[in-house]
């Protein structure tokens, strides 16, 4: 792109022309420098949102170059974020390049100029990860062509095509009419016709017989959705404030411990935005076969990041009960307390709440407790949950969410998106394994060789 002239950075998304240049270049221009010329949506921001004629820009500085596309401190306003300010106040538009994962590419990526766009607001806030940051809201001018490259059509979502003509099809919904949507396998990897087999779909948590999930707790008096924070008591267990944003049918602003939702005593219906993971299937999602890690999962439509993917889902049990010998690769232990507590390797999300005292959990001194007493076991029973696949750089993360009891035992287990993701992207998330923490019936640790592919891969899964 630099090459080209359409950008004027190698590194930077935010091509400007900076004070001193602009004072010595453009002095009669009666411009107040700096102002932008270029952005490149990269994906490399984590709050980016990306709706082709709108794009919600987040500004430069205070993330991670390491490439795991995380925020680690706050943004300032100078250099590219005031550019943009300045094309905003000053009614100059940019040019907005976009990359593209491209598998068949050298490089992978794809970047296409998709036209002029003006700065239209812009605000300092919170991002995912805690920091402030900046962001633009961008609005393709009018009077251009149509976007049209292929990718693009990927990020506004017409990432698939009709039934009929998906390549390896061997099932057409391996829900069985249990989801709000299909989700159909394919495979072209082998000749195998055969679908993802030895386990029953269920759409909701079974209980083992020796479990006993807690009453509903209380929940809030409000009507229809919930809107006023000061007023629903369920967003009122939360940090601050409600932890969705209703934009594209409800968006999780930030992780946290654990999210309090509405639940089965709340006054709202079911169209609350404090339900939002409770809404079943939003995305198209498919499962299809890896040529080295069995069965995994991708989405046909473009996911925001904070969009609630699926429910890990199968049978709540008693970890000491599950045989670990048998070596059933679909348990989920129910770890948020260990999370909150950083307990055996695990990392904390990034928010304090404070439970109430009915979960009967203190918050504070760490407890001993490295196993989790109860988990979900997706062997025989589960969701599509099931097959998503590890990634040490994953675009999903784990949220624990309660939303009928406030037992964080017993807790919801939600995938959300990481980043935004473009169809087709293989979802994965982190197991969060610490290394040789697995040990087989012989004594012996048991290691298991990552092939997620990342390029911070940790090689093993365990
Ligand atoms: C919960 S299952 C995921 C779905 C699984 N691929 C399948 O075919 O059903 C977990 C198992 O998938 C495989 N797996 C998941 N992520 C992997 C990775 N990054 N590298 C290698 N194998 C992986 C491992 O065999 C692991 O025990």
């Amino acid at each position: 792109m630099v090459a080209v002239g359409i950008h004027g950075h190698w590194l930077a998304g935010i091509c400007f022309i900076g004070e001193s240049e602009g004072k010595k270049k453009y002095k009669d221009s009666g411009y107040v420098f700096p102002v932008g010329v270029a952005i490149v949506l990269s994906g490399q921001y984590e709050d980016d949102v990306d709706n082709s004629d709108e794009i919600v820009y987040t500004g430069q500085g205070g993330h991670d170059l390491l490439g795991n596309k995380r925020q680690i401190k706050d943004q300032v306003m100078k250099r590219g974020n005031l550019a943009l300010k300045n094309n905003m106040i000053q009614s100059l538009p940019i040019r907005v390049i976009r990359g593209n994962d491209c598998p068949n590419s050298i490089t992978k990526r794809l970047y296409t100029y998709d036209g002029l766009y003006k700065v239209d607001e812009y605000w300092a806030e919170r991002g995912v990860s805690g920091f402030t940051v900046f962001k633009y809201r961008l609005k393709r001018l009018p009077g251009q062509p149509e976007l049209v490259t292929n990718q693009v059509q990927f990020v506004r979502g017409k990432g698939s095509q009709a039934q009929s003509e998906i390549h390896g099809l061997i099932c057409k919904d391996i829900s069985y009419g249990r989801e709000t949507l299909p989700v159909p396998a394919t495979n072209i990897v082998d000749d195998s016709p055969e679908t993802p087999e030895g386990f029953t779909y269920i759409n909701s948590i079974e209980v083992a017989s020796n479990v006993k999930i807690p009453p509903s707790a209380r929940g809030c008096n409000c009507k229809d959705e919930c809107t006023d924070p000061r007023t629903c008591a369920c967003a009122k267990r939360n940090p601050s404030d409600f932890p969705y944003v209703a934009q594209d049918g409800g968006r999780l602003v930030e992780a946290m411990d654990v999210v309090f939702e509405c639940g089965p005593n709340c006054g709202c219906g079911p169209k609350c935005v404090n339900r939002t993971s409770q809404k079943g299937l939003k995305y198209r999602l498919e499962v299809y076969r890896t040529p080295d890690k069995g069965w995994a999962v991708r989405s046909w439509d473009y996911i925001p990041s904070g969009a609630p993917v699926c429910e890990y889902i199968g049978v709540v049990r008693r970890t000491d009960e599950v045989d670990s010998d048998a070596g059933n690769p679909y348990i989920f232990e129910i770890d948020c307390l260990q999370t909150i507590n950083e307990i055996g390797g695990r990392e904390r999300r990034w928010r304090d709440v404070s439970l109430p005292s009915s979960s009967g959990i203190k918050r504070g001194g760490k407890t001993s407790e490295n196993v989790p007493e109860y988990c979900i076991d997706a062997g025989s029973r589960g969701n599509v949950a099931r097959f998503i696949n590890h990634s040490c750089e994953p675009n999903l993360f784990v949220q624990c969410v309660l939303s009928s009891h406030h037992d964080i035992r017993l807790a919801r287990v939600v995938l959300f998106a990481a980043d935004n993701i473009v169809p087709l992207q293989e979802l994965t998330y982190d197991y969060g394994f610490e290394l040789d923490s697995v040990v087989g019936p012989d004594g012996k640790i048991k290691k298991l060789p990552c092939h997620c592919g990342a390029p911070g891969c940790r090689k093993w899964l365990h």
